[in-house]
């Protein structure tokens, strides 16, 4: 009885009072049993909470092998509506290699979105232009470009010359308010630029290639047409130390898919094009970056960016 009472005491507080009153082994056993049956949901809840941390575990693991993106952060939603957004990032070494020219090339890196330099107002009719333009030629993939400097046009699997395809007829197509419009919008995106990255505004030369874009989600026919690989401007294009997007269309509303996706080591972090919507940042390879394939609709954009390097910069497009 005593044994049995010390036996029983010492299973705890959930002990059965059959066993504090009886010291025989059989007692003992049927304590046992009963104590079992009262444990058993709390073993199958622990084995199942177990099983679903392996089964979780795994899940995550599969996706990150098979989601070579891993983690997602947006940086800028459509729906936001923001006025200066800037993170700094370490600048890369890519700017050694080049000529620098102190008090421009970038000693502080990163990356910016405003929705406060640029009105939707504009951007629309920035996006008039381009349609006008692009309607006069047109990839025959899912990519289309017009350079407005160069006046390179995505016609077919190839360019052709605006400005000598057209001739004088171009006056018909573009006017002087259109390139007076390019060129306060470039000014504006410049005095940003300069502010965000603590340089001087006199410092910067637009550099080409300068062109809208146009991409829907017909399949690329050319390597020209493939424009999801992930890149580095800086290596991409020379000259660029600055880049700047404005997008002329909305995601959502306009296209799906076609986020501009900044990829950094361990995670990504996307940008949601908006009418009127200015990213900007550095053009090294610490700003790798990526554009998600269009799904559906037709995404429209402008690429303006700056170097450093007088040589490197052009007059803004004109009327030729
Ligand atoms: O259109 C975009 O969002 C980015 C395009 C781009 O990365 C580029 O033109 O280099
Ligand atoms: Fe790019």
């Amino acid at each position: 009885m005593h044994v049995g009472v010390q036996k029983g005491v010492s299973w705890g507080a959930g002990s059965s009072p059959l066993v504090l009153t009886c010291g025989c082994d059989r007692s003992l056993r049927s304590a046992k049993k009963s104590r079992a049956r009262q444990d058993w949901p709390w073993r199958w809840l622990k084995a199942a909470l177990l099983v679903s941390l392996v089964v979780a575990g795994g899940f995550l693991s599969w996706r990150c092998l098979q989601n070579e993106d891993g983690v997602t952060e947006v940086l800028a939603r459509h729906g936001d509506n923001l006025r200066d957004t800037f993170i700094e990032v370490p600048c890369s070494e890519d700017y050694d290699s080049h000529k620098r020219f102190e008090g421009c090339t970038p000693r502080k890196c990163g990356r910016g979105v405003t929705d406060a330099v640029i009105t939707r107002e504009e951007a629309e009719r920035i996006r008039r232009i381009a349609e006008r333009g692009l309607s006069l030629g047109g990839s025959d993939g899912g990519a289309s470009i017009l350079d407005l400097h160069s006046g390179a046009l995505s016609l077919g699997k190839h360019f052709v010359n605006l400005y000598r395809y057209f001739g004088d007829k171009i006056q018909d197509i573009f006017t002087e308010e259109d390139f007076a419009l390019y060129r306060d919008v470039r000014q504006r995106i410049q005095q940003r630029i300069a502010q965000a990255f603590g340089i001087s505004a006199a410092s910067l030369y637009l550099t080409k290639p300068t062109f809208f874009s146009r991409i829907n989600n017909t399949g690329a026919k050319t390597t020209h047409d493939e424009y999801w690989h992930p890149h580095v401007d800086k290596v991409t294009y020379g000259s660029f130390d600055y880049t700047s997007l404005l997008y002329l269309s909305d995601y959502t509303e306009d296209f799906g898919g076609g986020r501009f996706v900044f990829m950094d080591a361990g995670s990504n972090k996307t940008i949601e094009p908006r009418a009127g919507r200015v990213s900007f940042f550095t053009s090294g390879s610490e700003n790798l970056h990526r554009v998600e394939k269009v799904q559906w609709g037709t995404r429209y954009a402008v690429t303006i960016s700056f170097t450093c390097n007088p040589d490197h910069g052009i007059g803004d497009p004109v009327l030729k």
